[in-house]
C-alpha cells in the first residue's frame, strides 16, 4: 500500500448536552509515503481536530484513519497509545521537551517509552543533519527556540515514524529561524522520505510543502499541488470572503 495516511468519509461530532459540533464532516484524504503536505484553513475550521484524529490522539465519530495497513480508528485505547509510541511523531509549536532531561535523554525518550533498542548511528545522523550534535549534553533551557524546535524534529524522527504530524511548528519563531525549521524538515522528507502532515496558519510555511490541504467548515475546499505562498493567500482571503458574505 502507498498512503502512509488515509481517512475515508471521517467525521467527528462533538456533543455538549443539546449541543452538537461537527469538527469534520465526512473528511476523505489520502497522503502517500514520503510526501510533505500542510493543511490551512481558518480558525474552527477543523484542523486540529483532523490531526487528532489522524494521529490516534481522538477517535472518528464514524469513519476510518489508516496508518498503513493499520486501522487506527478501530483500536482500543492501549492499542492506540502503543500506535502513537512507535508509528508516529509529533512535533508542536512549545517544542514540549522535558526540562529536567539533557536534549540527548529528550530525543531517546520516546524510543525507551516504545521499549524501541537505540540506533545510535541514525540518531547521530539527525543530530548532524539538524546541526544540534554539540548541544546534545545540554538541557532544554540552554538552547535557542530553533535549537529546541530542532531537538523536538530529531525526538519525533528517532522511532522511524509512519507520519510525522507537525502542530504550527514555527508558530513561537521569527522568520529566519522559521526558515531553517522548514528547510530541516522538507530536506527531511526529501533525504529520508518522512511522510510529514504540517498544520499552519502561514502560506510562506505551507509554501516548502508537496501539496497544501484547505479546510472550511470541517471539510476539505481544495488541494493546491505545489502551493506558492502568494496563491495560498487567495485562495484563503477568498475563503474568508465566502464566509463574510
Ligand atoms: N473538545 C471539544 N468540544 C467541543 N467542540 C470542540 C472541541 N474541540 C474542537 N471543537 C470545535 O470543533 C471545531 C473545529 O475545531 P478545531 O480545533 O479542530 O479547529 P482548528 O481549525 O484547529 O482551529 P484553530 O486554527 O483555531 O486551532 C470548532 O468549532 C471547535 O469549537
Amino acid at each position: 500500500m502507498n498512503a502512509a495516511l488515509r481517512l475515508d468519509r471521517v467525521s467527528k461530532v462533538y456533543r455538549d448536552g443539546e449541543e452538537a459540533t461537527v469538527a469534520l464532516d465526512g473528511l476523505s484524504l489520502e497522503v502517500p509515503r514520503g510526501s510533505f503536505l500542510s493543511v490551512m484553513g481558518p480558525s474552527g475550521s477543523g484542523k486540529s481536530t483532523l490531526m487528532h484524529c489522524a494521529a490516534g490522539l481522538d477517535t472518528p465519530t464514524s469513519g476510518t484513519v489508516h496508518i498503513g495497513d493499520t486501522e487506527v480508528s478501530r483500536l482500543n485505547e492501549t492499542k492506540r497509545t502503543l500506535l502513537r509510541r512507535g508509528k508516529v511523531g509529533f512535533v508542536f509549536q512549545s517544542y514540549n521537551l522535558v526540562p529536567a532531561l539533557t536534549v540527548q535523554d529528550n530525543i531517546t525518550l520516546p524510543l525507551r517509552l516504545a521499549g524501541t533498542p537505540s540506533d545510535p548511528a541514525w540518531l547521530r545522523l539527525l543530530a548532524e543533519r539538524a546541526g544540534i550534535d554539540h548541544l546534545l549534553h545540554r538541557r532544554p533551557a540552554q538552547l535557542s527556540g530553533g535549537q529546541q524546535q530542532r531537538a523536538a524534529l530529531i525526538r519525533a524522527l528517532a522511532v522511524r515514524p509512519e507520519v510525522v504530524f507537525a502542530d504550527e511548528p514555527t508558530g513561537a519563531l521569527d522568520m529566519e529561524t522559521s526558515a531553517g525549521i522548514l528547510a530541516l524538515l522538507s530536506e527531511m522528507v526529501a533525504e529520508f522520505g518522512q511522510t510529514t502532515v504540517m498544520v499552519t496558519h502561514d502560506p510562506v510555511a505551507a509554501a516548502w510543502t508537496h501539496r497544501a490541504v484547505l479546510m472550511a467548515d470541517g471539510a476539505i475546499r481544495g488541494i493546491v499541488p505545489g502551493p506558492t505562498a502568494e496563491g495560498l493567500a487567495g485562495a484563503l482571503g477568498a475563503e474568508r470572503g465566502r464566509r463574510v458574505l
